[in-house]
């Protein structure tokens, strides 16, 4: 609906949420708002002016102000005004958080007992998961009481020396804390965090957590896909993803791998950081939380960063929380909330503008011409770092009742007993953020108190507001499409500019108030019936996200799944260096084995062949794989705590993927080594070698992702894989036979798959043929057949017997064996991804 306003000092047009339907705004305001209830407590209204607003559809003035910040904006490029309003914000939250503490388990290996924990226990113990290893002493409180409220269309950025509790503040809020936090609440809309608000939700980590092999395009593409919901086409998709791009102004990037930064160089520090919030962008969220998002960036990005956020919130109505560091004055200007932390306690919450004023009640007067993120954050900071007192001409500046309170709360006040017997001194060397945090909790009350009343004034201002445009509405609607004449009171012109300068932060609906230069006291009134479709769209995304657990289906995540497994196996695994390594083993071997004899000095040859090849694609397979969970292991846990699919869908689509990526080079093997060596020439004997060097490397593969499921440590993983396969190989039946084994570890070779394969590979190749005895050969002399006259061909029995191979199990017996350990280690690798390692949801 568009509403022209005759009101003259506004002379340029904004878009805004709608006016047209009263319920929408009832809707919108019972979620912005909510009923103020008993006891709720909110931070101050910042009213800002409807002119302030960077809105999608601006006049030649709002133009010029944005280009000024577009010639310094990195996402210079993006016609906010399209991408913004299409990538609307579906639902407006407030986000109240209120007298937050967050305590962790303080958890420490317990001290060795005696020299096997000392010498064998504890260096062993590094592979388990330290839940089982470690004990639980006490508690350390890390957050000491932290409210707030942040409000649709309000930027908050959090701010804090480094170990202030920003990251553990920012985490708590989105509910991705190690554990639940120990006392108070935070409310979403009044309401505690349910499936529906998570989804609502979107956390940028700090760290630009991404597959490397990925370009961007695809990157982006995967989170459209399984994030997206399921009533959205792939064609939408595709264009939400361009959308985005474009906004970030990161189409140039579309089609370059995100890389690392240790081998392959892909996207700059500032486009990562793009991806990263584009990514999350891509869903929409209502509440943006931001760790640290300007980190690693130069000054102009790092604004660019900050400008697009502020856009967001107010265009959008989208909340905005960001934890922020070192910024500059002129990104200080662009926050309309902040939160300073220092040791995990408030020392000031509110409007930024009122930060220095606030100082200065405090006795810390902002010195002209300073940075005041530099002055506020030098105030904690130094006095931590220096651990020494504040002076005692800045102590004689700091309010009685402020000094009052900090000796109440860090002092000892036995001491004195009567206010009037305070000292006036330090004595007790008060830092300046001991000071600046009592004199936080002696305001805090008093400051919620206020606001509260702020809140009541606000929800009846809305609910005139929402009366006004109900009325507006219903002379709409007796209108048809004409453009109505409203003759407003001065009490609905007031409403409504106040609606004008407040509906983006309501909520994602659209409309139009534009400026008229005429008589003040009319307004312009027109439907835009595309509006209404919006809406609709609006409503039953929601009711979706309700309904399902996940945005798409079990069979959609697992296509999504495979085809960035895909991507990202075939960077790793189609390298150079791995198809150069295939290639000068495979030409070795064959040389190697080239010329062996088709008789009985042949015979030890063929074993020795068997068995390098099970070992070698074991070994190939297996190393392959461990590294598998530890290198997704961050994006594993980025996905699943924004619940975008469940594990079943990401383990099986990774290993169906992988699995027949992984036979390519012992193909290649088979290839050239087969033939060339003279190994059984039937199409029997050949596809069966196939089969058992197929399944040796798949099993060998699932071993891979069990080990790095359980250790998740690349190092650790690889020496339990390392004394895995030298134990298999030692104990197979290659190098020293059965009999020869002590009897006390010879069972290792029956859990061992190299075992079955190294069997079945060996019977393959002797079973059906014989070989003739060699002349004054003393290994033929072994055979009996050789000591008849005359010498008989050698068979398969003898062979067997002759290197003590276990026939009970037989080729087929082999292949059911190795069936057995795929389908075996596949599901512990699952269940201990699923369990032991908590990956959260
Ligand atoms: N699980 C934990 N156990 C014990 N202490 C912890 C734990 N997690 C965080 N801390 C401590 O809590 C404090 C706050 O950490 P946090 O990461 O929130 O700081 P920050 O303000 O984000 O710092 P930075 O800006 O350096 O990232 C730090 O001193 C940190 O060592």
């Amino acid at each position: 609906m568009t509403i022209e306003s005759g009101v003259p000092e506004r002379e340029h047009s904004i878009t805004l949420e709608p006016v047209d339907r009263a319920n929408n705004i009832e809707r919108s305001l019972n979620c912005s708002f909510g009923e103020p209830s008993e006891g709720h407590l909110s931070a101050s209204l910042e009213h800002r002016s409807a002119g302030d607003s960077s809105t999608p559809e601006s006049t030649p003035e709002d133009n010029g102000d944005l280009k000024d910040r577009m010639r310094t904006n990195l996402f210079a490029g993006a016609s906010s005004k399209t991408q913004l309003r299409l990538a609307r914000c579906r639902k407006a939250i407030t986000l109240d958080f209120r007298n937050v503490y967050y305590r962790v388990p303080i958890r420490q290996p317990p001290p060795p007992r005696n020299s096997f924990e000392q010498y064998i226990w504890r260096p062993m113990r590094g592979i388990l998961p330290a839940s089982l290893t470690e004990r639980t002493y006490g508690t350390v409180e890390l957050l000491h009481g932290i409210s707030g409220v942040v409000r649709p269309g309000e930027f908050c950025a959090i701010l804090g020396g480094s170990g202030a509790g920003k990251t553990t503040l920012l985490n708590a809020l989105a509910g991705r804390s190690a554990v639940p936090i120990s006392e108070g609440s935070i409310l979403f809309n009044g309401q505690p965090r349910t499936h529906a608000t998570r989804r609502l939700i979107g956390y940028v980590m700090q760290d630009d957590v991404f597959f490397s092999n990925l370009t961007v395009g695809q990157t982006l593409q995967f989170t459209a896909d399984i994030r997206l919901p399921r009533s959205m086409s792939a064609q939408e998709k595709r264009e939400r993803v361009d959308e985005v791009l474009r906004f970030l102004n990161l189409s140039k990037a579309k089609d370059t791998i995100i890389g690392d930064q240790q081998f392959h160089k892909g996207i700059s520090g500032g486009e990562r950081k793009r991806t990263n919030i584009a990514e999350t962008l891509l869903t929409n969220p209502s509440l943006l939380l931001l760790d640290e998002p300007t980190s690693g960036l130069d000054s102009t990005t790092a604004l660019a960063v900050v400008r697009l956020l502020k856009d967001l919130a107010i265009a959008e109505g989208r909340t905005v929380i960001a934890t922020i560091h070192q910024p500059s004055s002129i990104m200080w200007a662009e926050f309309d909330k902040v939160l300073l932390l220092s040791e995990g306690s408030v020392v000031y919450f509110g409007p930024a503008k009122d930060t220095a004023s606030y100082f200065e009640k405090q006795g810390f007067r902002l010195p002209y011409g300073y940075n005041p993120a530099d002055y506020f954050l030098d105030l904690l900071v130094s006095s931590l770092e220096s651990g020494g007192r504040m002076t005692e001409e800045r102590w004689a500046t700091v309010p009685d009742q402020v000094r009052w309170e900090t000796r109440r709360l860090f002092g000892e006040l036995d001491r004195y007993p009567k206010p009037s017997e305070y000292p006036i001194e330090n004595d007790y060397n008060f830092t300046t953020s001991m000071v600046l945090r009592a004199a936080w909790k002696l305001n805090e009350a008093e400051m919620l108190i206020r606001e509260r009343d702020m809140y009541e004034e606000r929800v009846r201002e809305y609910s005139t507001v929402a009366r006004a445009a109900d009325a507006s509405k219903r002379e709409i609607e007796q209108a048809g499409n004409e453009p109505v004449q409203v003759r407003s009171s001065e009490t609905l012109r007031d409403a409504l500019q106040t609606l004008q300068s407040r509906l983006p932060a309501l909520g994602g609906r659209s409309g139009r108030v534009e400026a008229a230069p005429k008589e003040s006291d009319h307004l312009v009134i027109k439907l835009d019936s595309a509006i209404d479709e919006l809406v609709e769209d609006d409503t039953e995304e929601l009711e979706e996200i309700e309904r399902h657990k996940y945005p798409v289906s079990w069979l959609q995540q697992f296509r999504a799944l495979a085809i960035r497994a895909m991507h990202q196996r075939k960077g790793v695994l189609f390298t150079w260096t791995t198809l150069v390594q295939c290639v000068i083993i495979s030409v070795l071997v064959m040389l190697i084995w080239i010329n062996s004899p088709n008789n009985a000095d042949g015979i030890h040859q063929r074993f020795g062949l068997a068995f390098f090849s099970g070992i070698f694609w074991a070994f190939f397979s297996l190393f392959n794989s461990i590294t598998s969970f530890p290198s997704e292991r961050a994006v594993l846990a980025k996905d699943r705590s924004s619940g975008s699919y469940m594990l079943s869908a990401y383990f099986l689509a990774k290993t169906s993927v992988e699995s027949p990526l992984e036979l390519i080079y012992p193909y290649l093997y088979i290839l050239i080594v087969y033939f060339a060596t003279d190994l059984q020439r039937t199409a029997r004997a050949f596809f069966l070698f196939v089969i058992l060097l197929s399944l040796l490397t798949l099993v060998a593969q699932s071993m891979g992702y069990w080990i790095s499921s359980m250790v998740m440590e690349f190092k650790q993983a690889q020496v339990i894989a390392s004394i895995w396969m030298l134990a298999s190989m030692l104990v197979a039946g290659f190098y020293i036979s059965e009999s020869q084994i002590p009897v006390w570890i010879r069972w290792i070779r029956y859990i061992s798959f190299v075992y079955y394969g190294y069997i079945g590979l060996v019977m393959n190749e002797f079973e059906g043929t014989t070989y003739a005895c060699v002349q004054d050969s003393s290994i033929a002399k072994s055979y009996p057949s050789c000591s008849l006259s005359p010498p008989q061909p050698i068979t398969p029995q003898e062979v067997y017997q002759a290197y003590s191979v276990n026939t009970v199990f037989g080729i087929g017996g082999s292949i059911g064996m190795l069936i057995m350990f795929l389908v075996v280690l596949r599901f512990f690798a699952y269940m201990t991804l699923k369990y032991v390692q908590a990956v959260r949801k």
